[in-house]
């Protein structure tokens, strides 16, 4: 596991990438994180520079296939150049990471001076009216390993002014949120494309067995990952606005009725012809490939949510 950066590390991680930026970069207003084969969304960014992890103090290297390990700072933007940062592949606890190192770059990128935050992940839906490549505006979630031990923020406050006990009843920005939608509407994407629900948090790396897919709908998410959350408290602990915009990569299996081998065997013996079900197997190559088919789709989203912030709400610590 690597070692867990702290609040003392940011200003020498902040500097180090502050050498490497011109200075018009040097104090991006949004930051993006790219999801599971979402990376492309980096080609929105003019003007780019490249801040490889590799070698920033306090920063692992991301592990996964369909995450590079890079910082891309860059303009956004038709009616303003917004100056963002994107995080070009994240940290999961599942590749042996802490959750400080987890949370980490979203505490530089509020330390470089972002003022919201929106984060993509790819994710299973469980909600049965989603469509595989449906994109989910997040307004909630339910934190598994929070809610059993593992609360991201236990530990030593992160610095002097975080608060000890965050609330999260609001965490997930309404404005930005209506932005998401507004958005969707100028690009005349279809009302179906973008939908609103609750993510479940989960540790991975593991995907979900029909019986842990069927528990976590019943207690109300709509859609299932192995990120996020961590990120989502560390940006609300330092007042950053959040978005978070989930693309369905995959249905999770909730089966209806478990199939009988008991039944199957007892209709084989008795002669009878039976069907047997196709068995649905999800796959990160899967993952990767949903990110790709609709990786231009939530580009041109995030980039023209960006366009609406308004410079007053971008200025303004997010309520
Ligand atoms: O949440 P992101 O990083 O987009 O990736 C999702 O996709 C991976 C599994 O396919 C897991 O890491 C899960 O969390
Ligand atoms: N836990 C989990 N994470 C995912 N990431 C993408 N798809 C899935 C999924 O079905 N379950």
């Amino acid at each position: 596991m690597s070692p867990a950066p702290t609040f003392e590390t940011i200003p020498e991680t902040v500097a180090a990438i502050r050498k490497a930026l011109p200075e018009g970069l040097h104090t991006p207003s949004v930051g993006i994180v790219c999801g599971s084969g979402l990376s492309g969304l980096v080609e929105s960014l003019r003007d780019v520079t490249l801040v490889p992890y590799d070698g920033l103090p306090g920063f692992a290297k991301s592990t996964v296939p369909g995450h590079r390990s890079s910082l891309a700072f860059g303009f956004i933007g038709e009616k303003q150049a917004v100056p963002v940062v994107a995080m070009l592949g994240r940290f999961h606890p599942y590749e042996g990471h802490s959750l400080s190192t987890v949370m980490y770059p979203i505490r530089v990128m509020a330390a470089l001076g972002i003022k919201d935050i929106i984060i993509t992940n790819a994710a299973g839906a469980l909600n049965p009216e989603f469509s595989v490549g449906s994109i989910v505006v997040v307004r909630d979630h339910l934190a598994l390993p929070g809610l059993s031990g593992f609360n991201p923020l236990i530990g030593p406050t992160f610095s002097p002014e975080v608060t000890r006990f965050l609330p999260v009843s609001g965490a997930y920005s309404p404005a930005l949120r209506r932005l998401a939608f507004l958005a969707a509407h100028q690009l005349g994407l279809p009302s179906d494309d973008l939908v609103e629900g609750t993510y479940a948090w989960v540790s991975g790396p593991t995907y979900e067995s029909p019986a842990e897919g069927t528990f976590l709908r019943r207690v109300g998410a709509d859609m299932v990952g192995m990120s996020t959350v961590p990120e989502v408290l560390a940006a609300r602990e330092l007042g950053v606005g959040v978005l978070v915009l989930s693309l369905a990569t995959n249905k999770v299996v909730i089966p209806e009725k478990y199939r009988s081998i008991k039944e199957e065997v007892a209709a084989e013996l008795a002669g009878k012809k039976i069907e047997l079900p196709v068995e649905e197997v999800v796959s990160h190559a899967e993952v990767l490939e949903i990110g790709k088919i609709k990786g231009d789709v939530m580009r041109k989203l995030v980039a023209k949510i960006i366009d609406l912030i308004p410079e007053s709400v971008r200025d303004a610590t997010q309520p």
